[in-house]
């Protein structure tokens, strides 16, 4: 069956909506999915877990404990979404999503909802590290809106 990639980032999206609302970062959702078993594998938000975490470091810091299978083994095509573009650098100096997806292995694309506004880090470069580790991304659109208005939520509105 075709993959309704605006359905999972929709969920994303939903997931996003959970994240604590805070000036210094942004609000994102994050899901791992088995894209021919049309399975999610794991799921994740911004401060789901303890400490200063991401979405995707949830997502990916809950299928590595879960008894779900082992990442990239048992799935047959592991692809993420994730609201907003996986970090490359964050102002705390914490380890950036894109490592952390790259250190995860077997995962074949990240469908992104939108990029990460220049507003913390500059530039997110991140795009090209994971194109060059053959890491395929893909823009899903059609929801940028609603995803940068959930993720600046605990933004000064100007
Ligand atoms: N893709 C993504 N998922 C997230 O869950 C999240 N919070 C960000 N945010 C990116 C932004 O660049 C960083 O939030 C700031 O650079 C501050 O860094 P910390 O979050 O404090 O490590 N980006
Ligand atoms: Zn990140």
């Amino acid at each position: 069956a075709p993959v309704d990639h605006l359905a999972y980032m929709r969920y994303a999206l939903s997931l996003a909506k959970k994240a604590p609302r805070k000036p210094t970062n942004f609000c994102v959702g994050a899901i791992l999915v088995d894209e021919v078993a049309n399975a999610i594998l794991s799921t994740g938000y911004t401060m789901e877990l303890p400490g200063n975490t991401h979405a995707e470091q949830c997502c990916l810091a809950k299928m590595e404990t879960s008894e779900l299978p082992e990442t990239g083994v048992a799935a047959q095509k592991l692809v993420l979404y994730t609201t907003m573009e996986p970090c490359n650098k964050r102002a705390s100096g914490n380890v950036p999503c894109t490592d952390t997806i790259l250190k995860t292995g077997g995962i074949k694309v990240v469908y992104v909802g939108v990029k990460e506004p220049e507003k913390f880090v500059g530039g997110n470069v991140g795009r090209a590290k994971l194109e060059e580790a053959g890491v395929e991304y893909v823009h899903v659109s059609g929801l940028e809106a609603e995803i940068l208005e959930v993720a600046t939520a605990g933004h000064e509105k100007r």
